[in-house]
């Protein structure tokens, strides 16, 4: 697989202003698997949601060359998703292959067989006709990961995909990204659990709205940066100041 790099030029997000991520510059690799790590409000989700277009870049440039936006696969963090819509697992799962089928085709014969598949891979064989809202938080997870699964993306961005799931369930949805990073895609997910970050990602990017360190895990996890990151957050806890320079 010939995966993309996500390169970042001086980058800056602002809501009204008030910077969220502040001038970062770096790159994940083509097939890198990197954790994005930083206390609350350090502008990860921010930082992923402008990578999918979903926030206005309002200084320098995200480059992610040679890519429909289809090719990048993303997954919100639990607490945006409206489960309450009255949908099936199997419809759900099979969002998955928009890119292939379109949006308003019926899914049968081969496709409806791969969704089938997708949600055993991810230990829900039988859940397809089960409603979303029926679902305990770990299941629907396991929909999120099988509709991945089927997107088949080269890019796959990960909003806290762990928490609140119990251990069984991170054991196995891991075990899904790192068959997903030796396939050769480029894998980033924002992770609060620092041990399963040391044990499974080899890079990290830690923010606190500004990059504190970005590199090999191990270097980039000291308990020195930890504590600049904690330090720089709590500096900013009552509100970035304005900057100047990002777009009104
Ligand atoms: N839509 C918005 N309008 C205004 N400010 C926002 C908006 N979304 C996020 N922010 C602010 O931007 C900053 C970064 O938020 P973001 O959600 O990116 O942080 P995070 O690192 O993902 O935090 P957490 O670990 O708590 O999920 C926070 O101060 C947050 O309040």
């Amino acid at each position: 697989m010939k995966a993309p790099a996500i390169q970042f030029d001086d980058v800056t997000l602002a809501y009204r202003r008030h910077p969220a991520v502040h001038h970062l510059s770096g790159t994940f690799e083509p097939g890198s698997l990197t954790a994005i790590v930083g206390p609350n409000g350090a502008g990860k989700s921010t930082l992923i949601k402008a990578i999918i277009g979903a926030i206005r870049v309002d200084e320098g440039r995200i480059h992610v060359r040679d890519i429909d936006p289809r090719d990048i696969a993303y997954l919100p963090q639990q607490s945006e998703l409206d489960r309450s819509f009255p949908m099936e697992v199997l419809d759900l799962v099979s969002m998955g292959l928009w890119r292939r089928v379109g949006p308003l085709r019926r899914i049968d014969g081969e496709h409806l067989d791969r969704a089938v598949e997708a949600l055993a891979a991810v230990g829900l064989k039988d859940f397809e006709r089960r409603a979303i809202g029926t679902l305990s938080g770990g299941q629907m997870q396991r929909v999120l990961f099988a509709r991945m699964l089927l997107q088949d993306a080269r890019i796959l961005l990960l909003d806290e995909p762990f928490t609140a799931i119990d251990s069984r369930t991170t054991a196995d949805l891991l075990e899904l990204v790192q068959r997903w990073h030796g396939e050769g895609r480029t894998v980033v997910a924002v992770l609060h659990d620092l041990e399963i970050v040391r044990r499974e990602m080899p890079n990290t990017l830690l923010l606190a709205r500004e990059p504190v360190a970005w590199g090999p895990t191990a270097e980039a996890l000291t308990a020195e940066n930890l504590l600049l990151a904690r330090q720089m957050s709590e500096a900013t806890l009552e509100g970035a100041p304005v900057c100047r320079r990002a777009a009104a």
